[in-house]
C-alpha cells in the first residue's frame, strides 16, 4: 500500500449515470457528490435499485458516468485500477471451476507486477484449510472468500466491496470483518455496499445512504440513527402527576410524541437534553433512560422520506 499522497481516496462530483432502456432513459445515479478520505471505512447503504452497484462500477472504471467526474487517489478510475491501487470484490464474477483455491490465487497473482504473497492472502481470507479444494466444490460463501482473497493480491490502497459477505454464514462473516478491520487499521480505505444494516453499524465509521440515485444521508452511524428517529427519553413520574406531566412535556421544544407506558412517560424528541431537564427538575421524574432509535428505523425513515 502506498499512503504518501494527500489526495482523497475518492472524489465524486455531480456524478450522473443514465441508462437507455426500452421504456426510455433511466437515471440510476442522479447527481452524487462524495469525498472519502484515506483510511476511512464507509458503508454504502440503500434499498434495491438505489444505484449502489452502478456507482461502484463507475469508481472501478467498468462503466463511464453520463456526466460529472470521478477521481480515485488523484487519478482516473481506470488508471488507478491499472496501477493496482484499487481493487474490488464484486457480487459475482467468473471463477474457473476446475482450478483449486490455491491455483486460482497463484494464477491471478501472476498477472500483477508486485502481488502480495499467495500464502499471506490465503491466510487473511481464511482459506488455508481450503487451499487444495477445487473451486467447483466450494460453497457460495467460500467462493466469495476466494474473490476477497483475489482482491487483496494487488495490495490496493482502496478496496471496493459490493455485498462482500453475500452467501457467507455468520461465523464466516465475522472472520471476514475481522480481517477487514485489521486492514483498515493499517490505512487501507474500504468502501462497501451492503443490505445488512448490522454490518454497516458494526464495521463502518461512516454511512452514506442512497435512494433513487441520490445521497439522502451521510454521517457517522450514531448521527444517522439520531437524525431519523430522534431520541427516546423515558422516566417514572410521581403518582397522580402523569396527566399534568404529559401536558408540560408536549410544550418542550423538539418534542415529537409523548405517550404513557405503565408507570413511565415516554417522550420522542430531537432535543433529549431539554426533555431530561424538564423531567428531572420540574416534574419529579426518576429512573431516567435515554435511547437512540435502531439503525433499521433510521433506514426506513430516511429512505421513505427521500422517495416522498
Ligand atoms: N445496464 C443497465 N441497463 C439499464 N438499467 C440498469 C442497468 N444497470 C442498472 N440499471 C438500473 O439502475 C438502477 C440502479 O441499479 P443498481 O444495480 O445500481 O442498484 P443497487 O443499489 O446496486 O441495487 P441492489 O441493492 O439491488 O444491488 C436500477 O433501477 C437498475 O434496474
Amino acid at each position: 500500500m502506498t499512503t504518501t499522497r494527500t489526495e482523497p481516496a475518492l472524489e465524486l462530483s455531480g456524478v450522473v449515470k443514465e441508462f437507455r432502456t426500452a421504456e426510455g432513459p433511466l437515471r440510476a445515479v442522479d447527481g452524487i457528490d462524495l469525498q472519502v478520505d484515506r483510511g476511512e471505512v464507509l458503508a454504502f447503504l440503500g434499498p434495491n435499485g438505489a444505484g449502489k452497484t452502478t456507482s461502484l462500477d463507475m469508481v472501478l472504471g467498468l462503466t463511464e458516468p453520463t456526466s460529472g467526474s470521478i477521481s480515485v487517489l488523484g487519478a482516473g478510475p481506470r488508471q488507478a485500477v491499472g496501477a493496482g491501487q484499487v481493487s474490488a470484490v464484486l457480487q459475482s464474477g467468473g471463477l474457473l471451476r476446475d482450478l483449486t483455491v490455491r491455483e486460482t490465487v497463484q494464477m491471478i497473482a501472476s498477472t500483477f507486477s508486485h502481488p502480495a504473497a499467495v500464502d499471506d492472502v490465503l491466510r487473511r481470507a481464511g482459506l488455508e484449510p481450503l487451499a487444495s479444494r477445487k473451486v467447483s466444490k466450494c460453497s457460495g460463501g467460500e467462493q466469495q472468500r476466494l474473490r476477497f482473497a483475489l482482491s487483496l493480491l494487488p495490495d490496493p490502497d482502496l478496496l471496493i466491496l459490493d455485498e462482500p459477505t453475500a452467501g457467507m454464514d455468520v461465523s464466516a462473516r465475522r472472520e471476514f470483518w475481522d480481517t477487514m478491520r485489521e486492514d483498515a487499521r493499517n490505512g487501507r480505505t474500504v468502501i462497501f455496499a451492503t443490505h445488512y444494516l448490522e454490518e454497516a453499524d458494526a464495521f463502518a465509521q461512516r454511512i452514506v445512504m442512497v435512494a433513487d440515485g441520490r445521497v439522502v444521508a451521510d454521517g457517522s452511524t450514531s448521527e444517522i440513527r439520531a437524525r431519523a428517529t430522534g431520541r427516546t427519553v423515558s422516566a417514572r413520574l410521581p403518582e397522580g402527576r402523569t396527566a399534568q406531566g404529559v401536558e408540560r412535556l408536549r410544550l418542550v421544544p423538539g418534542v415529537q410524541e409523548v405517550s404513557v407506558e405503565g408507570a413511565r412517560v415516554v417522550v420522542r424528541s430531537g432535543d433529549s437534553d431539554a426533555v431530561a431537564r424538564a423531567l428531572l427538575t420540574e416534574l419529579g421524574g426518576t429512573d431516567l433512560e435515554i435511547a437512540t432509535g435502531s439503525l433499521d428505523q433510521a433506514f426506513v425513515a430516511i429512505t421513505e422520506g427521500a422517495s416522498r
